[in-house]
């Protein structure tokens, strides 16, 4: 494990748009132009990662697939895509994009069987969002209880579940800054990496962030605060290094 922080600037789209939600309410969106535009200049800034989300996918509104293949096949970086994958075939449709590894978000509430099925077959390509409001999980594009936090994360780790990225749902999009205890509490229930996710809004917020990577977070997320300009994604690369 290494002991920098990882950074995943974030790209989700919602009717062909890149977007940002607050707290992930439909209808909150502010709008950021082409998501291939912000991917790329994500890219050129020199993220290692992308945290690719279809949103219309995750809400159940249709899905921006043919954007979300052209964004990952155009790029040369690892890229983490969610939103909308809960079976067979979005699965499917979402590792062949050349992806580096999906996030499953409602099917590990809803499907959990076939959850356990696809972590033993695909391993690390894995991973699943923690998405939650206190300790409740929320899945269906965050409209709908999913279960408790710790019951969940027990039962994916027992599945033998790589990664998770956990979010803070009342953080999401914010600007409020990271739920470090949330964080902690997580690395303290499970020795599978944690990758962070909702508030960030300042180089702070990274630098406390990282401060948990001995406990177990990875990485972090950071969408809004790129997008309103608090720090560049350069600034952000030097911090953390
Ligand atoms: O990222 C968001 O802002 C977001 C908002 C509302 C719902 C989901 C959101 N993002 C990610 O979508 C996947 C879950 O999709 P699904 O439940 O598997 O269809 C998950 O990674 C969320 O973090």
């Amino acid at each position: 494990m290494s002991n920098r922080l990882e950074l995943l600037p974030a790209v989700d789209v919602r009717d062909g748009q890149a977007v940002r939600l607050v707290k992930g309410a439909s209808g909150s969106e502010t709008s950021f132009g082409e998501p291939l535009a912000a991917a790329l200049a994500w890219q050129s800034a020199g993220a290692e990662w992308l945290h690719l989300v279809d949103l219309d996918a995750a809400f159940g509104t249709g899905d921006n697939r043919a954007l979300v293949r052209e964004v990952t096949e155009r790029l040369d970086i690892k890229v983490e895509l969610s939103g909308g994958i809960r079976d067979d075939a979005t699965l499917a449709a979402a590792l062949a994009t050349g992806c580096r590894r999906v996030n499953l978000g409602t099917a590990a509430l809803e499907t959990p069987e076939w959850v356990a099925k696809v972590i033993a077959e695909h391993g690390d390509k894995i991973a699943v969002g923690l998405d939650v409001v206190g300790t409740t999980l929320k899945g269906r594009g965050w409209t709908k209880d999913g279960g408790d936090l710790y019951e969940v994360l027990a039962r994916l780790d027992a599945e033998g579940c790589a990664r998770y990225v956990v979010t803070d749902v009342n953080r999401d999009g914010t600007l409020t800054g990271p739920n470090l205890q949330l964080l902690r509490d997580v690395c303290a229930a499970t020795d599978r990496p944690v990758v962070a996710s909702g508030g960030v809004s300042s180089l702070a917020d990274l630098l406390a962030i990282a401060t948990l990577v001995p406990e177990g977070v990875e990485g972090a997320i950071v969408g809004k605060a790129l997008y309103e300009q608090k720090f560049t994604l350069e600034e952000a690369l030097e911090a953390v290094s």
